[in-house]
């Protein structure tokens, strides 16, 4: 089985037949499998891979530097460089905090930048990036999805006002692919994203997966294919839609040996990026319009979005 794959080049303002296919699409692949491949975003290749090269840049740099931007220790401060079981994979998470204290007349949380004199040209970039994945989201993605799911196409926008969003880049460190096979290392676990929906970016090297929907614990790879994004939902629009839309659980393994493996028994790191969407954190929500009936009740009762996202941080991290 391989993703379903959703194209966006005819989508436009959102407001044609075309678009309205474009939408049920997206919805078919987020109830089916709640992952899709995504092409004719829009978010320029050059960008995406001008992002990547300072994401290598990033993980090059002596550990000093990076752990001037080092993640606090509290669950709910998800922001800056950290290193998780035993450097496996190292991150960097930020958000534009910068904006919305602008917005908000008071600084809440604050990201973690290596200062620019130590990595000049990295923070500008890195927004840049940030802010061409939410220009993605709002002109486009919650469109379709909203079409998607028979509501107006400007339904989810009023949730995403605040910019609660994070880019996470990872890096995965290559290492003797026996100790893949061992199992004394992996690379990250089986898990769901919590937030609304998640973009994610993957370089040629492969080993994301996702779990089969007919078949609980067997998982697909989902190899890089140039020219797409890879989009999932996440736990709390699984909610939101009293579980229409699925929140299907992923992990990233040692990419599968090739027939003309040349590598020397050596696995080769991997880069990735993912742009979580979240909704505003005051925000209440109830279960969306056409996700019940008669024959299917509400299962969740109305929730602030802040609540719910703390709660699963506070769990996790
Ligand atoms: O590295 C990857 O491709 C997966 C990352 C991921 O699933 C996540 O950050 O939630
Ligand atoms: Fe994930």
């Amino acid at each position: 089985m391989q993703l379903p794959t959703v194209d966006f080049a005819e989508f436009k303002d959102g407001d044609s037949k075309d678009a309205l296919e474009i939408g049920q699409k997206l919805f078919a692949a987020c109830r089916d499998v709640g992952f899709a491949y995504l092409v004719n975003t829009g978010i320029p290749q050059e960008q995406i891979d001008e992002m990547f090269n300072w994401s290598a840049k990033l993980f090059a740099l002596p550990i000093e530097t990076k752990l001037k931007a080092s993640h606090p220790p509290e669950g709910w401060k998800h922001r800056g460089y950290s290193g998780v079981g035993r450097e496996q994979v190292s991150q960097l998470v930020f958000d534009p905090d910068e904006l919305r204290a602008i917005r908000t007349g008071k600084k809440i949380l604050s990201n973690n930048w290596i200062p620019d004199e130590d990595f000049p040209g990295f923070q500008s970039h890195a927004m840049s990036f940030y802010n061409t994945c939410r220009g993605f989201q709002l002109s486009t993605l919650l469109p379709a999805l909203a079409l998607g799911l028979d509501l107006p196409k400007d339904f989810f926008l009023r949730y995403h006002e605040a910019n609660e969003n994070q880019l996470r880049l990872l890096h995965y460190p290559g290492a003797p692919t026996s100790v893949f096979e061992s199992g004394e290392k992996g690379r990250i676990g089986a898990h769901t994203d919590f937030g609304t929906a998640t973009l994610l970016f993957q370089d040629d090297c492969g080993g994301l997966e996702v779990e089969t929907p007919s078949q609980p614990g067997v998982f697909m790879p989902v190899p890089p294919q140039p020219g797409t994004v890879v989009f999932n939902i996440g736990d709390f629009l699984m909610r939101w839609s009293n579980d229409t839309l699925k929140s299907t659980l992923h992990r990233v393994r040692a990419p599968p040996r090739r027939e003309d493996d040349q590598s020397d028994g050596m696995t080769k790191e991997r880069f990735s990026m993912a742009y979580f969407m979240g909704a505003d954190k005051e925000k209440i929500v109830e279960c969306l319009p056409g996700c019940f009936g008669p024959k299917k009740p509400k299962k969740y009762e109305p929730i602030e979005a802040g609540e719910y996202i703390n709660m699963r941080l506070n769990a996790t991290y």
